[in-house]
């Protein structure tokens, strides 16, 4: 089948910026990864994203933007616009050339149960911007059908697992695991399809912690952490919360979890607790896949916490599973989701199922994702 080269635009829960990436892809298991770039939102902008959460708490009605959000939506869409024109202009090499873009946004809600889902991100305007059709809204189609509208990143680990390189083959199952704001897991049979859920706060709490306590946006290198100790009562206060104890499919909004159960720790104790509370809600994510996995594959930008891993690392042994960083798979683990949402933009050019029944809920296997082609239309 032929190869589409797209673009992939993500902007995530952690609202640290924009993740480009481009590949070339039947839209099946044939990918061909390509190159990747960040822009970061400075930390004014960072905080009107915030902000602009709490303004998005009064939609009902998935094409409402009170307060900031309309005009946050065309700054959005105009910094995607600018940091495509910046990608392609510094560099890529000439290998592909993009013919369509696929355009996450930003959420701003996430309320399954209510099956409402709002993404920032004018598709139509950021077609016109580029001069090249997008590919956008890619959640509310699996939401109509039953769905939760996330994750939909799994069709394309699935895509991966099956395409790593031999010396992985006895280590099936695989699971995925994408430490974003938000965490999401993805179990990869070796036929059929993948397994998926949100599976808990990833680094949304640290960085509300560290940045609230300690004015910095995030923990890196896990420095913060080092000086601290796992509180276990707190862990164990956020593991009690009855998102646990549902199977999935489940998906989580940025603002399901809170501080309230780390109030009163040092900063130091709060950036290690909450680092312990990520990786064992990864862990914990295991008793609701078929079989425990053999091979962990982590991604996203919890893996730069070496607490996170770490702990991650220390419970998988206990079950005889072994835990790699996404780089030792020759993957990417900044670019996964944004080469993701390339991706997802070929299926959804040829139709192919985005999500299925075993990844969002939905009640059938369905494609989505609005089309803004260049002539100003959407379909
Ligand atoms: N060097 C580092 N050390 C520790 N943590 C880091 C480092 N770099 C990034 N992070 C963490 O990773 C986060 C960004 O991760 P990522 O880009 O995967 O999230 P996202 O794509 O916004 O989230 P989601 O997958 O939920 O949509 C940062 O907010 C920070 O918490
Ligand atoms: C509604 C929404 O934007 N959800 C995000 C969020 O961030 C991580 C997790 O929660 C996941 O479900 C999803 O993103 C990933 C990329 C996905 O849909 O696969």
């Amino acid at each position: 089948m032929t190869q589409t080269c797209a673009i992939g635009l993500m902007s995530g829960t952690s609202m640290d910026g924009i993740d480009l990436a481009m590949l070339a892809t039947d839209g099946e298991n044939s990918v061909r990864r390509g190159p990747s770039f960040f822009v970061p939102y400075e930390a004014g902008f960072r905080r009107r994203i915030e902000a602009a959460l709490e303004d998005a708490r009064a939609i009902v009605s998935r094409d409402e933007r009170p307060g900031d959000l309309a005009a946050l939506e065309r700054e959005i869409t105009e910094r995607h616009a600018d940091a495509v024109a910046r990608f392609l202009g510094e560099g890529v090499d000439g290998s592909g050339r993009p013919e369509i873009i696929g355009f996450h946004g930003q959420t701003v809600l996430h309320r399954p149960q209510a099956a409402l889902t709002v993404q920032l991100g004018d598709g139509p305007l950021l077609a016109s911007l580029t001069g090249r059709p997008v590919v956008y809204d890619m959640r509310a189609n699996d939401m109509v059908l039953g769905g939760q509208g996330a994750p939909l990143v799994p069709a394309y680990h699935a895509a991966l697992a099956r395409s790593l390189p031999p010396e992985f083959a006895w280590k099936t199952p695989v699971a995925f695991v994408n430490i974003g704001g938000i965490s999401n897991v993805t179990y990869v049979p070796a036929d059929g399809d993948p397994v998926a859920f949100d599976s808990g706060p990833g680094n949304a709490l640290i960085d509300q912690w560290v940045f609230r306590e300690g004015g910095v946006p995030f923990d890196a290198g896990g420095a913060i952490a080092s000086e601290g100790g796992v509180v276990d009562s707190v862990v164990a206060a956020y593991l009690t919360k009855p998102f646990f104890s549902r199977s999935g499919p489940k998906s989580l909004d940025r603002n399901d979890f809170t501080l309230a159960e780390a109030q009163g720790l040092e900063l130091a104790d709060g950036a290690r607790t909450l680092a312990a509370v990520s990786a064992a809600a990864i862990l914990e994510a295991a008793g609701n896949m078929p079989e425990p996995p053999k091979l962990w594959i982590v991604c996203g930008g919890g893996r730069k916490n070496p607490h996170i891993v770490g702990d991650l690392k220390t419970g998988a042994e206990k079950v005889g599973a072994e835990v790699i960083l996404a780089e030792g798979a020759g993957l990417d683990g900044d670019a996964m989701e944004a080469e993701a949402w390339a991706y997802l933009a070929v299926r959804s050019l040829r139709r192919l199922p985005l999500t299925f029944p075993t990844t969002t809920g939905c009640r059938e296997p369905v494609s989505g994702g609005l089309l803004a082609s260049l002539e100003g239309g959407k379909s």
